[in-house]
């Protein structure tokens, strides 16, 4: 597993936008063989899709034979509530780029038959020969997706009672009133995240610092369901330097060493970038150590 450590979210983000650009430009996506990439909601991914949108204007990403598949969505709330992920969406992302409508799949948290909706989802990603990248942010109890603690490591698409602690972290995006937020969801198992060919997960914050401290330093364990990216054969976590607090600085300063011999090897992560990279010139990366 790599993680990449960056000066602030900016950077951070910059870096997995630009991460999530080099794959789709390096897959040469077709209709046919499209990329097929797994998205998250929340605040943390608000700055990369901000990038991602920025490439697109630019001339420098095109998103017309890429499919996507959201991660969850809550149970009950109007698809075109302000808060529902279906208007984070489109309002953050899509339309913004020039996805075709049929190619973005949201969970549908007011269907009839939950469970049915959970089932064909899956069926859903399966038809397209699975997710090619998924892109995660956490909550601080370390959950991915809607994945709460104790969720079973190979879950998959289900409805899920959200976590108290999940409530009140998301109440801010409803006046601050826990009332207002719903208690269900539906949402991407762990193992269907875990299915991806690749996965990528952005942490900032220092309220994420426990989360990922148990993530690296600690075992698998579903208590704190982002640590199954351990298991993953081609995981990444970016994160910001705050969200580095809890972990010892031996394991800091290992994985910057790391980082710092691969691109002396091999160059930064640019390398192979297909098409113009006339942007990156202005590119946000902080140093890798001062
Ligand atoms: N279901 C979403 C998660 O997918 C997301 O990772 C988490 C963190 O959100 P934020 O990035 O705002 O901290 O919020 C919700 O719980």
């Amino acid at each position: 597993m790599r993680l990449i450590i960056r000066e602030d979210p900016q950077a951070a983000s910059y870096y997995t936008a630009n991460y999530i650009r080099r794959r789709i430009l390096e897959f040469n996506p077709t209709a046919e063989r499209p990329f097929v990439l797994g998205l998250p909601t929340g605040s943390s991914p608000i700055a990369i899709y901000k990038i991602l949108v920025e490439f697109y204007r630019k001339g420098e990403l095109s998103f017309e034979n890429v499919v996507t598949f959201n991660m969850d969505e809550y149970v009950g709330l109007p698809r075109d509530h302000p808060e529902s992920y279906h208007t984070f969406m489109y309002e953050n992302l899509f339309k913004h780029i020039n996805i075709k409508p049929e190619n973005i799949h949201i969970l549908n948290g007011n269907a009839e038959e939950l469970d049915k909706e959970c089932e064909r989802y899956e069926e859903k990603i399966k038809s397209f020969g699975g997710i090619e990248l998924f892109l995660g942010g956490i909550g601080p109890d370390g959950h991915i997706a809607f994945n709460e603690p104790g969720s079973s490591m190979k879950s998959r698409t289900r409805v899920k009672t959200l976590a108290y602690e999940t409530v009140i972290a998301n109440a801010r995006f409803f006046n601050g009133d826990v009332n207002q937020v719903p208690k269900l969801a539906l949402t991407v198992g762990v193992g269907t995240v875990m299915d991806a060919r690749e996965v990528v997960i952005i942490i900032t914050g220092a309220h994420k610092a426990i989360a990922l401290a148990k993530c690296i330093e600690e075992g698998v364990n579903h208590m704190w369901t982002v640590s199954s990216i351990q298991l993953h054969p081609s995981a990444m976590i970016v994160c910001d330097e705050d969200s580095t607090l809890e972990l010892h600085v031996k394991t800091v300063r290992y994985f910057k060493s790391i980082e710092q011999v691969q691109e002396q090897l091999i160059g930064h992560d640019n390398i192979g970038l297909k098409g113009s990279i006339s942007s990156l010139s202005k590119m946000n990366f902080a140093p890798i150590s001062k």
